[in-house]
């Protein structure tokens, strides 16, 4: 340290004979950004306000209808032990990671990474991307909540009954239900595959450009006023989520929707696929790699315990994707034994009538098949399974668990599922609306974490417009209002927020635990809280994260060149889903949306490389060698005094207040080199 501390020091002082900014530049970042104490920017009022904008964030929709459906599919109660195990594995550690590392640089992804090494920002620009593709689609998924929320103050709700045409109920509706052609013909008015796009949706339109006008004024002021509406819209699903809760478990059929869910399946423990669902939703659910995490804890005072905020935020995240998992479970469980018990009665009616000329007495049930709601579900699947079969009238085994597996991913989850269940309910507008309202909150505190993951960053290192992104992202998110666009949606989610997210992640673990070194992270933890975190953490991070990630991407990658993509789409006239594939186009789009948020990382590093080069050859040898490495820099905590005391004097004598933020207008305010700017004009830098 002190050779390099002896090292900036000579840079700097054999430059400031050359006066001026661009000596700042030259002696290389890296001292300079080790010797400034990062720009001074406001902060969470108090911690309960910074916790609930934490909690808001990594709680979203993906714990209401990605958790449920994938536990579901995956082996239930195993399911859960393998996400438990992942997440104090590998979710809590990279969390803990990144929250220190926020705390510790105090600025948004860009600036994290770069302080750690130039060479490094464009980890930084690829959260930014994957955080802007997560906020275009998540966007949609709220104004559709606001769709439904609208429609839900009717009674009976819209969604209840098919609508007529003329004397005759529209044929689409009758071949399905009424829920689910609500949602596609009513709400999405879809078309029959992504090939064609239809004209606009109106309605979704004007819906999207009010959700972008909620996400643009909750964050006008920044931290500041989406922590105020965080108070809310952190805390209200949960309310909603216990009510629905007790609702729920006072059900006919809860008890079995929840049995049904936690029975574990341990044998997907030897399933590859299972292990990558379950890791990448570890990843989408803590929101690692998005930068907003990063940035919502550069906010935060130096010695707040973000240790402790790394243990009770994944907890409460993971106890709330259980508790959604509760409510969906018990809820469907309902909707599925009134399914079931419709069939049984119907069936029963086909059986009095074959009873009465059969002879084969004894295959009948011992029950009284002439009053149905004397039966329950288990004695007549009993009988049916002995009997069934051999009993004329092709009669059905009337499975709960058949109808459990129907339509609970997703999108189809929440909007169809969920929706139908509702109609049930007594007094169900009520219940809608609540349920609708609380997708909103869920989705507009996430809303406002992913476009701080982007604002945060960018702002710390150019100025933008907080409208301006707010209005590309309406304009984008037109896409999506399109009568394709769930098929979009679907896309964005499935591609554009796993891989490149992984591939992020993958970077910043092997950046500070390898490049920056873990024992020396740890000291700077050490210095900012006054405690050492477990030495067990530097393991992890070195060893299991690394190598779990590696095997993750590995997975993945396998299986996108294996498997051909598919969407799920909606076809009119069979009304009923089908599976497609992508189409070439799709598959084109698909990859610039993979690529677009992996470049960044390797083109930062380019950039950063050429220029060092470029500054080397100019300035010769003497400044090569600590520029060359991929990093020897100061930490914040252990560049203090004779440099930074030289740099004060210097910006003062050129007129600039001590504390003012080093941005790049700050330094345009220095006096220019000659000698420099022609170096930098001549080779474009
Ligand atoms: O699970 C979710 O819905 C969110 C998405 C964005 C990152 C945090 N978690
Ligand atoms: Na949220």
């Amino acid at each position: 340290m002190d050779v390099f501390l002896n090292q900036c020091f000579q840079i700097i002082s054999q430059k400031d004979l050359l006066k001026n900014s661009q000596l700042v530049s030259l002696a290389g970042e890296d001292c300079l950004e080790g010797v400034v104490e990062p720009p001074a920017r406001d902060g969470w009022d108090s911690k309960l306000e910074y916790f609930l904008a934490q909690v808001g964030f990594s709680v979203g929709l993906g714990n209401v209808w990605r958790f449920p459906y994938l536990c579901h599919q995956n082996g239930g109660g195993a399911f859960l032990l393998l996400y438990v195990l992942l997440m104090v594995l590998v979710g809590i550690p990279l969390f803990f990671l990144e929250l220190a590392a926020g705390q510790a640089i105090r600025q948004g992804s860009i600036g994290v990474w770069k302080h750690i090494s130039p060479k490094l920002a464009g980890i930084g620009f690829s959260s930014c991307v994957v955080c802007f593709f997560v906020a275009l689609y998540y966007n949609v998924i709220i104004s559709w909540s606001l769709f439904y929320l609208g429609n839900s103050f009717q009674y009976p709700l819209p969604w209840q009954e098919c609508p007529e045409h003329g004397n005759t109920t529209v044929e689409e509706c009758a071949a399905s239900d009424p829920t689910t052609y609500f949602w596609f013909r009513k709400a999405l008015d879809i078309t029959d595959s992504i090939n064609e796009t239809g004209e606009f949706n109106p309605v979704i339109t004007g819906c999207l450009l009010a959700a972008w006008t909620i996400v643009c004024l909750g964050m006008f002021k920044g931290i500041k006023s989406s922590a105020k509406v965080m108070y809310f819209s952190s805390v209200f699903p949960y309310v909603v989520l216990l009510c629905f809760l007790i609702r729920g478990l006072m059900l006919d059929g809860a008890a079995e929707g929840i049995k049904y869910m936690f029975y574990p399946k341990l044998e997907i423990w030897g399933e590859v696929q299972v292990w990558r669902q379950a890791a990448t939703q570890v990843f989408f659910a803590l929101g690692l790699g998005f930068g907003s995490v990063i940035a919502y804890s550069s906010y935060n005072p130096r010695n707040n315990n973000c240790h402790r905020d790394a243990l009770t935020v994944s907890t409460i995240n993971f106890l709330t994707s259980v508790l959604a998992t509760l409510v969906v479970f018990a809820v469907l469980g309902f909707r599925a034994k009134d399914v079931a018990m419709r069939c049984v009665t119907s069936n029963l009616k086909v059986l009095e009538l074959v009873s009465e000329n059969f002879l084969d007495r004894h295959l009948l049930p011992r029950f009284n098949i002439s009053d149905a709601s004397s039966v329950s579900l288990e004695s007549y699947s009993d009988w049916f399974k002995a009997h069934g079969a051999r009993v004329p009238g092709n009669l059905t085994d009337c499975s709960l668990e058949e109808e459990m597996n129907k339509g609970v991913e997703g999108t189809g989850l929440a909007f169809i599922a969920f929706t139908e269940a509702m109609t049930l309910f007594p007094g169900s507008p009520f219940w809608s609306a609540m349920f609708f309202l609380m997708l909103l909150n869920l989705g507009l505190s996430t809303m406002f974490g992913t476009m701080e993951g982007i604002l945060t960053p960018l702002t710390d290192n150019f100025k933008v417009l907080k409208l301006f992104s707010t209005v590309i992202g309406f304009l984008i998110g037109l896409l999506f209002t399109q009568r394709c666009g769930n098929y979009f949606v679907m896309m964005f989610d499935d591609y554009s927020a796993t891989l490149p997210l992984i591939i992020v992640v993958v970077f910043e673990c092997f950046c500070v635990s390898w490049l920056y070194g873990a024992d020396r992270f740890l000291d700077d933890i050490e210095k900012m809280l006054h405690w050492r975190p477990p030495v067990v953490y530097k393991y992890l991070w070195k060893y299991v994260c690394l190598l779990a990630m590696i095997g993750l991407l590995g997975a993945s990658l396998l299986r996108m060149c294996f498997k051909r993509p598919t969407y799920t789409a909606w076809n009119r006239a069979t009304a009923s889903e089908e599976t497609l594939e992508y189409p070439d186009w799709a598959l084109a789009v698909l990859a610039v949306l993979i690529i677009s948020a992996t470049l960044p990382i390797p083109l930062g590093y380019i950039h950063s490389t050429l220029r060092n080069r470029t500054r080397r050859n100019s300035i010769g040898s003497g400044l090569g060698s600590e520029t060359g490495g991929v990093y020897t820099k100061c930490s914040t905590v252990e560049c203090d005094t004779p440099v930074a005391a030289l740099l004060d004097e210097h910006l003062e004598r050129n007129g600039i207040p001590k504390d003012s933020p080093l941005t790049e207008e700050n330094l345009q305010l220095l006096p220019q080199s000659d000698g420099v700017d022609d170096i930098e004009e001549s080779t474009g830098v």
